[in-house]
Formats: structure tokens, sequence, C-alpha cells
């Protein structure tokens, strides 16, 4: 048995970033930035306004001035002239400062009569001006690797790139294993439940980035198993799910190995999640999670979502685990990593009574899963503890 550690290390050895292409600007949302790009225009590319009023020169700013309205700047139409002294042209958001303009005053501060304004006694002291390249100049880079966001989207948007280069998505094969299992839907026999890894687990992969190619149930046969893994042929990734574990019909490892799976390793010091297994397969980087579904999801935070984020180029790391306080007392940690499905609640984290690794109802509720190192001595209420969030 490995520790959690030195598992995902042993997982980050089985994949390489995939190839780079480039998407429209439109499609991506949640992709990885492959390399740098840099900005081809600066913005704003002109001084422009940053409010509704007049456009006026620094030294007739003064409470009383009368001022003679020579024209308008509207976003999209500038005023062609200069500003002279004693004059003023009316100007709207966005609008590129008039030349010899150097403030702009808000239509509040204003009386207007006619073609004159008249300043108000006291008006604000700021320019209302955006200097040119004040949000970013030709050249600035958006650094990479980054998850694209609504706000990078917009930026390289205002920065004129049309399109950008994307680490291409990683395809994940998902295999659940077992006689027992029924689709959702269909009329389970006396002895079988309903499969409900795979849903999970095609959530966690779509929302990480990665496509999800949910096949059939295979069963608990050799040439069962073998023929559904013949359909997880061109993935990046496969993924299988229950028969991981000692019993005589766990038999992915075998079937695996003799499909020319070269182990990467087999058991990890954690809870729940232990029969967990990794390896090469082919092109594709292969890992077996246990059956269990709180087992399959926690190894599913814990292995794959790290393991798809590095597929898309971004760094080989765990998930940044964030801290809180405990809301109760806790009893020694066992030798196995422990993730507690756990409430953040006013008072600090709180684990649920029933931590079996069978309960989806009690992983539902779950919005954190409390990281109790192996080892790890008694803890008090209210010392600090690491968490992976789950919402
Ligand atoms: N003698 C031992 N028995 C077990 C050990 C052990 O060390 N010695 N480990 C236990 C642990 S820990 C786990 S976790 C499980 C994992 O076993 P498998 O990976 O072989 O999983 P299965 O036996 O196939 O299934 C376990 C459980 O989960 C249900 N299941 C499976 N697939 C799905 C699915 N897609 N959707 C919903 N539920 C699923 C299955 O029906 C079983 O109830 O082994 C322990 N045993
Ligand atoms: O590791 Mo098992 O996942 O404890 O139920």
């Amino acid at each position: 048995m490995i520790s959690v550690d030195a598992a995902l290390g042993h997982v980050f050895d089985l994949i390489a970033p995939l190839p780079v292409e480039e998407v429209p600007l439109a499609e991506a949302a949640g992709r990885v930035l492959a390399r740098p790009v840099a900005a081809r225009r600066s913005q704003p590319p002109f001084a422009a306004s940053a409010m509704d009023g007049y456009a006026i020169r620094e030294e007739d700013a003064r409470p009383g001035a009368a001022l003679r309205v020579e024209g308008e700047a509207a976003a999209g139409q500038g005023w062609p002239g200069t500003v002279a002294p004693g004059q003023a042209v009316r100007i709207f958001t966005g609008a590129p400062l008039p030349a010899g303009a150097d403030r702009v005053v808000i239509q509040e501060d204003v009386t207007r009569e006619g073609d004159r304004i008249v300043l108000g006694a006291g008006f604000d002291h700021g320019t209302n001006i955006r200097a040119a390249g004040g949000d970013f100049r030709q050249g600035d880079m958006l650094t990479a690797p980054r998850r694209l966001g609504p706000a990078d989207l917009a930026l390289a948007a205002a920065m004129n790139l049309p399109a950008l280069p994307v680490h291409r998505r990683p395809e994940v094969a998902l295999i659940a294993t077992g006689d027992e299992l029924v689709m959702p839907g269909e009329t389970p026999g006396p002895d079988q439940i309903v499969a409900a890894n795979g849903f999970g687990l095609k959530a966690l992969i779509e929302a990480e980035g990665g496509i999800a190619r949910l096949l059939p149930i295979a069963r608990d046969s050799e040439a069962s198993l073998r023929s559904v893994f013949a359909l997880a042929e061109g993935a990046d990734l496969v993924v299988t799910i229950g028969g991981a574990s000692v019993g005589d019909h766990d038999i992915v490892g075998k079937v695996a190995a003799d499909l020319g799976m070269a182990p990467a390793f087999y058991k990890v010091a954690m809870r729940p999640g232990k029969p967990v297994m990794a390896g090469r397969l082919g092109g594709a980087a292969m890992i077996g999670l246990p059956g269990n579904p709180v087992s399959a999801m926690v190894c599913g935070h814990v292995f794959l979502r790290p393991a798809l984020r590095a597929f898309q180029g971004l760094p080989k790391a765990a998930l940044p685990a964030a801290r809180a306080p405990l809301a109760t007392d806790l009893e020694a940690n066992g030798p196995r990593t422990h993730f507690l499905r756990a409430r953040l609640t006013p008072e600090g984290l709180l684990p649920f009574e029933r931590q079996d690794s069978a309960l989806l109802s009690v992983l539902a509720e779950a919005d954190a899963l409390l990281i109790r190192p192996a080892d790890d001595g008694p803890q008090p209420a209210g010392a600090l503890a690491e968490y992976l969030t789950l919402r």
C-alpha cells in the first residue's frame, strides 16, 4: 500500500499534456490556455471619457465659468477639432477625448442654455478621463496555463483575439462493472441495484473540462469486460468502476493485466478508496476505481480531477486544500488518510456521523471532504484542519 501523494505522483507519470488546438472565443470557456497570447491592441485605444458631460480645458474648470459648446463626441464617433480656451464639447461615456481637452465635467454639474454651458459652484475633482492603454497595452500578455473563465474571455475579446490556443479536452472512457448493475430507468432484478457511480463521475469529469464516454456495463466475466475494454479504444484515460477488490468476482486487475496494462500501483493508504489501481494501457492511462459509490467519488476528487487538469496542461498538483477549524473533537486517525464527508457550519467543519463508503445520500449533503492525515493524533474542536471543497 502506498500513500495518497505517492499514488498521485504515479498517476501524473502516466500523463502528458494533450496537443494544442485553436478554438473560437465563444467555445473557449472552461478550456485551458496552452501558451501566453499577446494583446493585439491597447485598451482603451485612445484617451476616453468615463462619463457623460462636457470636455473642457483644465484652465476653464472654474465654478461659474461660461463656455461655448462647439460640437459633440460620442462613443464610436469622436469630434475632430481642438478644444480652445473658452470652448466645450458635449461628450458621452466611451467617446474619444477631443484634442485640447484634459477634463470632463459631468452634465449634472453644468447648466446648459442653448450652445452655452455654465459650470456649477462645486464639481468633482476627477478628470473623468480613462488614459489610453490604461487597461492593457498592445503586446501585454494573457499568461498560460490558465483555465479560461468569464473574465479571461472578455479580456481576450477586448485584446482582439478571436481564437485561442487550448489543450485538447481529455476523453475518458467510463466502465462500470458488475452483474448486479442495471441502468437508471430499467427494472432491476431481485438481487440487482441501479448503476450510480458512472453518472457522478461523468459529471465530475465534465466539470473539469473532460469528455466522458459512459460505456455499457461490463458483466463479471472476463469476456464481457474484455469486450467493453475494446470499446474504450481511443480514449486518453480509461476508468473502471468496481471489481477492484479481492473477491472472486473482482477481475478488473486480471483482465487489464491480460490486455497488457503496465501497473503503476494497486492499493492506496486512504479511506475510502483503498483498492484503487492505475497503470498504462496501450496509449491510454488507466485508473481502476473501487465500486463503493463514495469510494469511487472520493477517488474521483483525489485522482481523476488532478489527472484531468494535467492532461489539459495545468500543473501536476493535488487539488488545493482549504483550511477551517473543526467544529468538534476528533479521535486519532488510523494508518490511512481519511477523507470524511463533512459540512461547513458557522462553527467550522463538522463530519457526518455515518461515514460508510456506500452512503451516497450523505455525500450529496456534504460540502467538504475533511482530510485526516494518516496516523494523525486526536484533534480538539477549534484546531485547523484541511479540506477539499465539494461545491
Ligand atoms: N475481504 C475484503 N473485502 C473488501 C475489501 C478488502 O480489503 N478485503 N475492501 C473493501 C473496500 S475498502 C472496498 S472500497 C470495496 C471495493 O470493492 P470493488 O472495487 O471490488 O467493488 P465491487 O465489489 O464491485 O462493489 C462494491 C460495492 O459497490 C457497488 N457498486 C459497484 N459499482 C457500482 C456502480 N457503478 N454504481 C453503484 N454501485 C456500485 C457494488 O454493488 C457493491 O455494493 O471492497 C471491499 N471489500
Ligand atoms: O476503501 Mo473502501 O473505499 O473503504 O469502502
